[in-house]
């Protein structure tokens, strides 16, 4: 681990990030202050229990939700509303029902008023990198789970996000789908390099897919520890039975063991 859990210069840079919400029940302390940076064009997941406020810190870092206390540093910039050029995925992919699959994906081309010919040929190629690529007629209800979230991932680089934020976009899908969006993202990152905050329940997922991942504790959630996963890149599926990446793992589980988030 980091002494401060920060780099020298990262793209991005959160320091003593800390929330509370005022509800009329009561505050609710979501999060702890909480230090870590991402450097330029590398993916950092934040993994932890449920409600420990996981999209909390991906909503401040979005400039969606104010913080408490702290700071968020983007690019030499301290933010203090909603973070422009930024790219964003939900568990639910949130595609309109009654535009076809090329449609959904322009949508961000046209809001920005971009040049259509350039963007869609973008469009195209992303999609079929994505392995849509004979679905852009499609309407959404047309596609199963995982080709959905396929194309709410190319809607979301279609502009050249400088920021690219995930939130659990993965875990609707069934174990399978899952492992092969893993690949494919992994694939597309390999020459998107976008900067990517990846959150996620997942500790397989997490360490296969980043370059650093953060482990939190339980509400109000705290950095329990942040690993630099030091794995060679790009990462077959099989790297999980490997005992470098069964170690990560497990220092992960264990850790979680120890705040009793899960049973020894
Ligand atoms: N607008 C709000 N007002 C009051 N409390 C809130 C609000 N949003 C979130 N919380 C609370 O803050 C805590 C953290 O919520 P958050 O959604 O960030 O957690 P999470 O780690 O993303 O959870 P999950 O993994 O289940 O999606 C929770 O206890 C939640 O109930």
């Amino acid at each position: 681990m980091r002494p401060d859990h920060l780099d020298e210069t990262p793209f991005v840079k959160l320091s003593g990030v800390h929330k509370t919400y005022e509800a009329e029940t009561g505050n609710v302390r979501a999060l702890d202050p909480v230090s870590f940076g991402i450097d330029r064009g590398h993916i950092v997941s934040v993994v932890g229990p449920s409600g420990c406020g996981k999209s909390t810190l991906l909503r401040i870092l979005a400039g969606i939700d104010p913080a408490t206390g702290g700071q968020v540093v983007i690019d030499g910039q301290e933010i203090s509303g909603p973070v422009p050029n930024m790219g964003i995925v939900f568990q639910r992919d949130l595609l309109l029902d009654w535009r076809n699959v090329l449609d959904n994906v322009m949508l961000p081309a046209e809001l920005a008023r971009a040049n259509m010919d350039e963007t869609r040929s973008r469009a195209v190629a992303l999609l079929s990198e994505l392995g849509v690529g004979d679905f852009l007629n499609r309407l959404p209800f047309e596609l199963s789970g995982g080709m959905r979230q396929r194309a709410a991932i190319a809607r979301a680089l279609l502009m050249r996000p400088s920021l690219l934020l995930l939130d659990e976009p993965f875990s609707a899908l069934d174990a399978m789908t899952r492992d092969q969006m893993n690949v494919i993202l992994q694939r597309l990152q390999q020459h998107e390099r976008v900067t990517t905050l990846l959150i996620t329940h997942s500790i397989a997922e997490a360490v296969f897919l980043s370059d650093r991942v953060v482990v939190m504790s339980a509400r109000p959630g705290r950095v329990l520890d942040v690993i630099d996963i030091d794995l060679p890149t790009p990462r077959p599926l099989s790297i999980r039975e490997e005992p470098a990446f069964a170690a990560i793992a497990r220092r992960i589980r264990l850790l979680f063991e120890k705040e009793g988030v899960l049973a020894a």
